[in-house]
């Protein structure tokens, strides 16, 4: 049996007065990748700082069952430091999580993201697509067990894309357990195996990706 990463039930969240969503429900379990959507306001971002715990939900329940340096969280702002080369940012994080990665290492994870050739480059030159891998390299480098996205793929050519699905589909393989918000539903819902959707102030849709589909769920 699939091994349950967080366990979230009966959630909701007000900003102020203002209801965002409630009766959120769902676990999330090793080897799943879930799509998160919903129109723009259905409250997805601050879903996915909620499982984070970036944000502290107004109600329900949010159980993590790893450890707060297994879970990666990947939101609208890269962290990239632009004072910095490509290689110094990644080893900021390694000396800051205590990883001991060696230079190499950093360079091979570049290489994964395509930056190699860049490694030594300072990021403040970097294109949102470079610094959005920088980002992605960052999560890589944490080997997370709970990896949250939130519309990663924003400023990816296709290529870049194909490289975040692929590290997507590596990470899912090896364990981790992946939620990610996108708009582009038709592109990505073939990448997942479930999908939670917000609509209505509410959940209103938590399944597998086949149910959703055949489900006659809109996919554009
Ligand atoms: N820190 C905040 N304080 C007050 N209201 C907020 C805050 N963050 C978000 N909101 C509001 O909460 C609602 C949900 O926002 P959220 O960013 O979670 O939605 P979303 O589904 O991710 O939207 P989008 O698709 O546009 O990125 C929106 O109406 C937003 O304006």
């Amino acid at each position: 049996m699939s091994r349950v990463l967080v366990t979230v039930q009966d959630l909701y969240h007000f900003y102020g007065s203002r209801l965002v969503f409630k009766h959120v429900a769902f676990s999330l379990e090793q080897g799943m990748a879930v799509l998160v959507t919903g129109e723009n306001g259905a409250g997805k971002s601050t879903l996915l700082k909620c499982v984070a715990g970036l944000v502290r939900p107004s109600g329900g329940q949010v159980a993590r069952h790893v450890g707060d340096h297994e879970i990666a969280y990947m939101g609208h702002a890269t962290f990239v430091y632009p004072s910095m080369t490509a290689v110094q940012n990644l080893d900021f994080w390694n000396r800051m999580y205590g990883l001991g990665r060696c230079e190499k290492d950093l360079l091979a994870l570049l290489e994964r993201v395509s930056l190699k050739v860049h490694a030594f480059e300072r990021a403040r030159g970097f294109s949102r697509g470079m610094a959005q891998r920088l980002a992605l390299a960052r999560i890589l480098l944490l080997a997370p067990r709970v990896i949250l996205l939130d519309e990663p793929s924003t400023g990816l050519d296709t290529g870049s894309c194909e490289l975040l699905f692929h590290e997507i589909e590596t990470a899912r393989h090896n364990g981790a357990g992946i939620m990610w918000v996108s708009h582009d539903i038709s592109r990505d819902l073939a990448q997942t195996d479930h999908v939670l959707r917000l609509a209505g102030r509410a959940m209103d849709f938590w399944g597998t990706t086949r149910a959703f589909t055949e489900g006659g769920h809109d996919v554009h």
